[in-house]
């Protein structure tokens, strides 16, 4: 769950443009790419508002709003972000209050390159830590989401679907790719609009299916093609990825995807760029990337049918959905809400579910997940008229066995004893009657023996003479 450095945002603020433009060119080169500047300090606080930004440099003395008002409204509104500040006034007094302040560092005009790059990545690694043990923290702190109407819709009470909720809350603010894996039918796409309603980016959820298409079909549906571009090709097509600005682009079954389609899609990720067919006009795309399939990746890519620099690319995040037999708690939820929800919808009153159903279902491995447990259960309620929906409402589906248990004497020294597994009243009589014996009837060591008070063990044996 780590905070990836590429998304992390380095806000710096100095009235002189020149500085932004010297500090900007030396953390670029330095591998610190989120670099964000402002020349007037009055922006800076609107700008923390809307923006995940991870760490801040300010200059402390400016016009309008000065480092040292900005330190002391950053470290009380937003105590997680790490603040620098820079002065030219190298005296001891501004270094010891902006200390005080709670600055993460201080550094004197002309500001040192080497310096400057190393107390900016100290701060990174510290605000990326921060984050890990706030979210470490929620979990452990228990099941508590901070946006739980993004997940509306989704039925669960298992605690690995609601691990993997609160994960996509981790990641809400990252527009890195997300991979989703797991079987067929166990809610990748309905995560994946979860992970773009947490997001909260503004544009729409707009979803390609990759199965089957060749590079061609690919191609014109994602990146739309010019007029012209081939024969049918009367108008121009915008394509999915142009109806995905600002919002999300989710590829199922992206496993399925041919070589020639994996190159391009590798090079939308790497330089948000792309080409309609028959275009030679470049058009950027800010659409964030969620991506899913029922295969296992690392065949894939043994097999050389996925390409690794895709993978790593797309695996930015990445998470796998539990198939239904592996959380067999949401069985019961699951099938009361479908049941209520095809009753509503069929105008029926809504059938009770027969005490034996849960057993039954969960004998059944469920290799279509809930797709396969919704299908089942719309038959079902169809089908029914008794008003309780039981086993025989399922077809081929089998009562679950009668749990007995078979214990051959030799393997217990209990049923050897007995000759049978005894009940706890007849292990208490054998106990207390040893005990007796082994003593030769003296109450008082005999009640030592057994762990009990002498009245208690003399009432019992009362009670067991009456
Ligand atoms: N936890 C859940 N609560 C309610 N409905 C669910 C849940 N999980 C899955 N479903 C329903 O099951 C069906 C399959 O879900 P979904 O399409 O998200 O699965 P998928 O993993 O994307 O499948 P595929 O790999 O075949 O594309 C949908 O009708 C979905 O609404």
């Amino acid at each position: 769950m780590t905070v990836q450095l590429e998304q992390q945002q380095v806000l710096v603020v100095d009235d002189e443009p020149g500085i932004l433009a010297k500090v900007s060119l030396l953390l670029a080169s330095s591998d610190i790419q989120q670099v964000i500047t402002l020349s007037d300090s009055r922006e800076v606080l609107p700008y923390l508002r809307e923006n995940p930004v991870a760490v801040v440099v300010v200059d402390w003395v400016m016009p309008h709003v000065t480092g040292g008002e900005l330190l002391q409204r950053i470290t009380t509104d937003y105590p997680q972000i790490p603040v620098l500040v820079m002065t030219a006034m190298g005296d001891v007094d501004t270094a010891v209050s902006c200390m005080k302040e709670g600055a993460f560092d201080f550094l004197t005009k002309p500001v040192d390159p080497n310096r400057l790059v190393a107390s900016i990545r100290k701060a990174l690694q510290v605000s990326d830590l921060g984050n890990q043990n706030r979210l470490l923290k929620d979990y452990l702190l228990g099941d508590r989401l901070r946006f739980p109407d993004a997940f509306e819709g989704i039925v669960t009470q298992s605690k690995k679907m609601r691990s993997i909720f609160q994960y996509i809350e981790a990641i809400a603010t990252s527009r890195l790719p997300v991979l989703i894996a797991g079987e067929t039918g166990v809610g990748k796409e309905l995560l994946a609009r979860a992970v773009h309603r947490v997001s909260g980016v503004r544009g729409p959820f707009i979803s390609l299916n990759a199965a089957g298409l060749d590079d061609f079909m690919f191609s014109d549906t994602l990146f739309g093609h010019k007029k012209g571009a081939f024969t049918g090709a009367d108008s121009q097509r915008d394509g999915l990825i142009s109806a995905a600005a600002g919002g999300t682009l989710f590829l199922d079954e992206i496993g399925d995807l041919n070589h020639s389609s994996q190159i391009k899609l590798l090079r939308l990720l790497q330089e948000r760029e792309y080409y309609r067919m028959g275009s030679d006009l470049l058009l950027k795309s800010d659409a964030r990337i969620v991506a899913a399939s029922n295969m296992d990746f690392e065949a894939l890519r043994t097999a050389g049918t996925f390409r690794n620099d895709l993978y790593f690319r797309l695996c930015a995040h990445e998470f796998r959905v539990p198939p239904l037999r592996e959380r067999l708690e949401d069985l019961e939820p699951l099938v009361q809400y479908f049941v209520a929800s095809f009753a509503l919808q069929q105008g029926k009153p809504v059938p009770a579910v027969s005490p034996n159903l849960i057993p039954a279902l969960s004998q059944c491995s469920f290799p279509g997940n809930v797709r396969e447990l919704y299908n089942m259960v719309h038959h079902a309620v169809t089908c029914n008229e008794g008003g309780v929906l039981d086993i025989g409402d399922f077809p081929g589906l089998k009562p679950a066995p009668a749990r007995s248990i078979q214990i051959t004497p030799g393997e217990n020294p209990l049923i050897s004893l007995f000759g049978r597994f005894p009940t706890v009243v007849q292990v208490e009589e054998y106990l207390i009657a040893e005990a007796m014996r082994l003593t030769g009837g003296n109450q008082t060591a005999a009640a030592e023996m057994l762990g009990l008070a002498r009245p208690t063990l003399n009432k019992r044996l009362k009670h067991d003479r009456q």
